[in-house]
């Protein structure tokens, strides 16, 4: 049986983990951590993975205090940046054999998204991201969107693009966030879970890929593959891609 203990246990991602947790056969429930817990009460002799979704505050300190603590980490809790990434790369140095497992999303349906954008945009001049959240998110742009224009960026650079056609003369914020060179727009509406739509244009015709989530059910799949493999991958591992393709 995997040990799985879940930090943010009492959120909206949390209570759907503890409830995937008791339904999966190879898996059992360890500490269950809220706000006012200490992580470092997570330990090998109680854990063999923690699981995090808490918040874009706090992920980066549970995140060190696990790999001091020698458990393997598996975390969908967003706010992270490159000097963010590094400072888990440095830590993880003294730990060999130790994983962190980091999904900006953990449903299929986005994770696939984001790769065909990622195909697809060398073929188009223009490319912007919209993601559509519920309105109790903390953050935006959503962890989702940020990477998926980092993907685009990505690949028109490979391809040798320029910049994108765009006649606005002054920067707007009606234009989104400027995530790489592509623009990125946060729409937060009651009613909605997570959703994304990735446009992209050129003369005389458009390409539209979105990836609904609807329930946080979908995730789970996600969640717990990653649980299952933790140490497969020693080190950082972003993006559960790595284990899918
Ligand atoms: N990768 C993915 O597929 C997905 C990622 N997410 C991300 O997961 C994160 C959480 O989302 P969501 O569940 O909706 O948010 P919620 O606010 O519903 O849940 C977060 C929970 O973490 C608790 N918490 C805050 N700080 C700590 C801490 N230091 N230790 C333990 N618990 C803490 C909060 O308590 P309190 O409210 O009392 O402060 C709350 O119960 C976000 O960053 C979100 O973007 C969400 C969905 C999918
Ligand atoms: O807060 C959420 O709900 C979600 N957060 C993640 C993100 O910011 O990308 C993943 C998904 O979009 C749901």
């Amino acid at each position: 049986m995997i040990r799985v203990s879940v930090l943010g246990a009492g959120g909206r991602m949390g209570t759907e983990v503890v409830r995937a947790l008791k339904d999966a056969q190879d898996m059992q429930t360890a500490l269950l951590l809220g706000p006012d817990d200490d992580p470092s009460s997570i330990n090998p002799s109680n854990t063999d993975v923690a699981v995090d979704f808490t918040s874009p505050d706090a992920v980066l300190r549970n995140t060190l205090t696990l790999i001091g603590q020698g458990v393997h980490s598996v975390i969908g809790t967003t706010g992270w940046t490159k000097e963010r990434l590094d400072q888990v790369r440095q830590a993880l140095d003294g730990h060999p054999g130790l994983s962190v497992f980091i999904a900006p999303n953990f449903a299929i349906s986005a994770v696939l998204a984001d790769r065909f954008a990622a195909m697809a945009a060398r073929y188009f001049e223009s490319a912007e991201v919209v993601e559509l959240h519920h309105p109790d998110k903390v953050d935006a742009p959503s962890g989702t969107a940020l990477g998926t224009a980092s993907a685009i960026a990505e690949a028109r650079r490979q391809a040798g693009m320029g910049p994108m056609p765009d006649a606005t003369q002054q920067p707007d914020p009606s234009r989104g966030r400027v995530v790489d060179g592509v623009h990125v727009h946060a729409v937060r509406l009651r009613g909605l879970n997570a959703h994304e739509e990735v446009l992209m244009g050129n003369p005389g015709e458009q390409l539209t890929i979105r990836a609904d989530s609807f329930e946080r059910v979908s995730f789970m799949p996600g969640v717990l593959l990653a649980v299952r493999r933790a140490g497969s991958i020693p080190g950082l591992t972003v993006g559960l891609d790595h284990y899918l393709f």
